[in-house]
């Protein structure tokens, strides 16, 4: 049985962890960890009912006492990385999907995994579908190399833009084969108007009630557009992938960024 300590318990995806984890066999919820609903049971919070789980703050002596095997961390960036370090410190494998924390920071932790010998998995995006969309994003790159990125998620994120849109923007400027930066001078009337821009392409964040987790790709060609779009309608969508990577992660000896490295492995 693979014990689970998740952290971000009481937030938005680690409720839906919770209850993923609980409703496979296999695994099970060892310990859960928030600054909030400290003392209230995890399984009532996520509502599958009692688990005999409660919700505690203290992340570095819940997985000493659980002997967890593997921590689940969607937090918010700062405190994901400490989550990390405190993981990989106590010998527990972090599957992480917190977005937002710096690429030296991921290095670092990187680092740390390796020399500990201790598996890891950072994802932007657990659903597969996002995975997909990327994926195919990769290769439309390499004919249609002028592109930009619309994101909308719901109005409680908090960074922007997302982790999956840099991540579709890097994977499309690896790809593209001829410059699509553009070549000329832009008015922008009203600041921000054309979003903003890593390495050329343009990425534009939308932030409203109703949504969840939705990006379209657009690629511009001589007389046509290609876009390529995922919507996660629902937080069940990222399950999936966390499951994997709970199970995977134990083969691992060293930090993965991204989920693409164990579907297309
Ligand atoms: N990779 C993927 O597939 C996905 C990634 N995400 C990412 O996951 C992260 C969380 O998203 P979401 O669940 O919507 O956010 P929520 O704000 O709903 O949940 C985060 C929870 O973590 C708590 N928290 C903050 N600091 C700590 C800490 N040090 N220890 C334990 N808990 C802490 C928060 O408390 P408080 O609110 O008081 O700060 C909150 O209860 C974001 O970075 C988001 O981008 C989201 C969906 C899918
Ligand atoms: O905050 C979210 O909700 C999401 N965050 C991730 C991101 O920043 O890419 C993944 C997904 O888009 C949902």
């Amino acid at each position: 049985m693979v014990g689970v300590v998740v952290t971000g318990a009481a937030g938005r995806m680690g409720r839906e962890v919770v209850r993923a984890v609980s409703r496979t066999n296999g695994m099970t919820v060892v310990g859960a960890v928030d600054v909030n609903h400290v003392g209230e049971d995890a399984g009532v919070l996520a509502g599958v009912g009692p688990i005999g789980v409660v919700v505690r703050s203290d992340l570095e002596s819940v997985l000493r006492e659980t002997g967890a095997a593997v921590m689940v961390d969607f937090t918010a960036a700062k405190a994901a990385v400490q989550n990390i370090r405190t993981a990989i410190a106590c010998g527990v494998r972090p599957v992480v999907g917190t977005t937002g924390i710096p690429a030296e920071e991921l290095a670092e932790l990187s680092r740390l995994c390796r020399e500990q010998g201790v598996g890891g998995l950072v994802a932007p995006n657990f659903a597969i579908g996002a995975v997909l969309m990327m994926h195919f994003a990769g290769i439309a790159a390499r004919y249609l190399p002028a592109a930009e990125i619309i994101e909308l998620h719901h109005n409680q994120k908090l960074d922007a833009p997302s982790g999956t849109a840099l991540k579709t923007a890097e994977i499309i400027a690896a790809n593209r084969t001829n410059e699509a930066v553009e070549d000329r001078t832009e008015l922008e009337k009203l600041s921000g108007a054309r979003g903003g821009s890593l390495e050329g392409i343009r990425i534009h964040s939308v932030r409203l009630p109703g949504f969840i987790a939705h990006q379209e790709v657009i690629f511009g060609g001589l007389g046509q557009t290609l876009t390529i779009r995922h919507d996660s309608i629902s937080r069940e969508s990222f399950m999936p992938g966390v499951i994997m990577a709970i199970k995977k992660v134990l083969e691992l000896k060293e930090m993965v960024y991204g989920l693409d490295k164990l579907i297309f492995a």
